[in-house]
C-alpha cells in the first residue's frame, strides 16, 4: 500500500460496489484519482481554508449540539447519543464543503433523509464486499433482497440531494446535467461521506469506551480546564483567547486509543493489477482482491502487547517528553497507509477534539445500563441500535 503503490488500486470492483459515489476520489484510480487528489490536498492545506472548517465546527457546537443536549437535561430523557453525532457530523463536513449549515442537528430532529439513505447505501456496500459479483448483480437485475433496498435508498439519495442543492451549491448552472456538474457533485458527495460517518463512529464509540473508564474521562477534564485557564489568562487579543486544541495531548491520545479498539473503517480493500508475492508468501493474481481487517489488527497481541484489548491512552504518550508517541501507520492503519491515506485527519481530529472538550466541560454523560452495544455489519462501525445516554448539567468546572 506504500511501497508498492502502483500495483495496488481500487479496481473496478470497487467502483461498482460504491456506484453511488459516481467517479469521486474515493473510488477512482490512476489519473482521475491523482487529478482530484492533487486539487483536493492544495485546498485541505489552506490555512483559509482550515480556518472556515473550524468556525463551522464551532458555529454547530454552539448553536446545534449544546443547545440539544441542554433540551435532553431539561426532559430528562434519554437520547441516542449516535444520532446526535451522525448529524453533527453531517453538518459540519456539509458546512465546510458547501458553506452552509444545513442544521439537522437541532432540538426538533427534522427527518434527515441523505443520511438515512446513505446507512442503507453503506449496509448493503459492506454486503457487496461479501458475495462474488455475479450474485449481486443478479439480485439487483432482480430487483430481490437488500439489492431492492440498495435501488430503493439510491432513489431517495438522489432526490435530498437536489433537495439539499447540492449540484446549485457547487456551482454549477442547475439541472445542466453536464459533465462539470456531475464531477462536482460527486466531489462533494465524496466528502460528506468521507466526512460524516467517520466522525460520527469515532465520537460514538469514543463515549462508550470513557463510560467504562472513569479515571480516563477525569483526566481528559482536568487537561482540558488546565488548557482553558491558561488562555483565559493571557493577555492577548479576544480571537487568540479560543482553546489551543494542539495542548490536549491526552485527549487526542484518548481518541486515537479509541479508534485502535474502535476503528470507524473498519475494513480495506485492494485490487491487484498484476501477478505479485504479499510480504507472507501468498501469491495475488491480477484482478485479486485483498480484504483486511482494521478492527481485528487493533486488538492483535503480537502488534499491540498482552494489554492490546485494554483501553489505555497512555500508550500513545512517550514517557520522558510527554509528547505524543508517532505509530506508523502500518501498524496503526484507521486513516490508511501511503498515498491514499486520509485527507481529513486533520480535520476529523478536530472535530472530535472539539466536540468532546464542549461536551465534557457542559455535562455529565451516562451511558444507560442493560442496552445492547454491537456493531452492524457495514463499511463504517455503527452501533446497531445507536448509543442510549441520560445527560446531566455540569454545576460547575469542579463538578
Ligand atoms: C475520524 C475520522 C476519520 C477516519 C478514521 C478516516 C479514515 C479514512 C480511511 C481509512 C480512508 C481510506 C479509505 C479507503 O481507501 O478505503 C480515508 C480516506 C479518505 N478520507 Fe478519511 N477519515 C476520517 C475523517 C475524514 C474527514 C473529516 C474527511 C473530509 C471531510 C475525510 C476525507 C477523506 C478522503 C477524501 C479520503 C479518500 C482519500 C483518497 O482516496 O485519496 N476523512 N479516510
Amino acid at each position: 500500500m506504500k511501497t508498492n503503490f502502483d500495483e495496488f488500486n481500487k479496481g473496478p470492483h470497487f467502483s461498482e460496489i460504491f456506484d453511488f459515489l459516481g467517479n469521486g476520489m474515493f473510488v477512482a484510480d490512476g489519473e482521475s484519482w491523482s487529478g482530484q487528489r492533487k486539487m483536493a490536498v492544495t485546498r485541505f492545506a489552506s490555512k483559509k481554508f482550515q480556518s472556515f472548517c473550524s468556525e463551522k465546527n464551532e458555529e454547530v457546537v454552539t448553536e446545534g449540539l449544546i443547545p440539544v443536549l441542554q433540551d435532553a437535561v431539561e426532559r430528562g430523557s434519554t437520547i441516542d447519543l449516535q444520532e446526535v453525532f451522525k448529524r453533527l457530523a453531517f453538518d459540519v463536513t456539509f458546512a465546510s464543503v458547501l458553506g452552509k449549515n444545513p442544521g439537522f442537528l437541532s432540538v426538533n430532529f427534522v427527518e434527515n433523509e441523505f443520511s438515512k439513505a446513505l446507512d442503507t447505501l453503506t449496509r448493503v456496500a459492506f454486503l457487496r464486499h461479501t458475495l462474488p459479483s455475479f450474485w449481486w448483480k443478479t439480485m439487483r437485475l432482480l430487483g430481490i433482497g437488500w439489492e431492492r433496498q440498495y435501488e430503493q435508498a439510491l432513489g431517495a439519495f438522489r432526490s435530498s440531494l437536489e433537495r439539499l442543492h447540492l449540484c446549485q451549491e457547487t456551482g454549477s448552472s442547475e439541472g445542466s446535467g453536464g459533465d462539470e456538474e456531475k464531477f462536482l457533485r460527486d466531489t462533494a458527495l465524496t466528502f460528506i461521506f468521507a466526512g460524516q460517518d467517520t466522525v460520527s463512529s469515532g465520537l460514538t464509540w469514543f463515549f462508550y469506551m470513557l463510560s467504562k473508564s472513569p479515571s480516563v474521562e477525569a483526566k481528559i477534564l482536568e487537561e482540558v480546564k488546565l488548557v482553558m485557564y491558561s488562555n483565559y489568562n493571557n493577555e492577548e487579543e479576544e480571537e487568540e483567547k479560543k482553546m489551543d486544541l494542539r495542548k490536549l495531548k491526552y485527549l487526542e491520545a484518548a481518541i486515537l486509543e479509541s479508534m485502535r479498539l474502535n476503528p470507524p473503517v473498519p475494513i480495506e480493500h485492494k485490487s491487484a493489477k498484476k501477478k505479485d508475492v504479499l510480504p507472507d508468501g501468498t501469491i495475488v493474481g491480477p484482478g485479486n482482491i485483498i480484504s483486511f481487517s482494521l478492527f481485528a489488527m487493533g486488538r492483535m497481541k503480537w502488534i499491540w502487547g498482552e494489554d492490546c484489548l485494554d483501553f489505555k491512552p497512555e500508550r500513545w504518550i512517550e514517557e520522558k517528553t510527554g509528547n505524543l508517541k508517532h505509530e506508523p501507520s502500518s501498524k496503526y492503519p484507521v486513516f490508511n497507509v501511503g498515498p491514499r491515506a486520509c485527507l481529513g485527519k486533520k480535520m476529523g481530529l478536530t472535530v472530535m477534539k472539539t466536540v468532546i472538550a464542549a461536551i465534557l466541560l457542559h455535562f455529565h454523560v451516562e451511558v444507560v445500563e442493560g442496552q445492547s452495544v454491537r456493531p452492524v455489519p457495514s463499511v463504517i462501525l455503527k452501533m446497531k441500535d445507536g448509543l442510549k445516554v441520560r445527560v446531566r448539567k455540569r454545576r460547575d468546572l469542579f463538578d
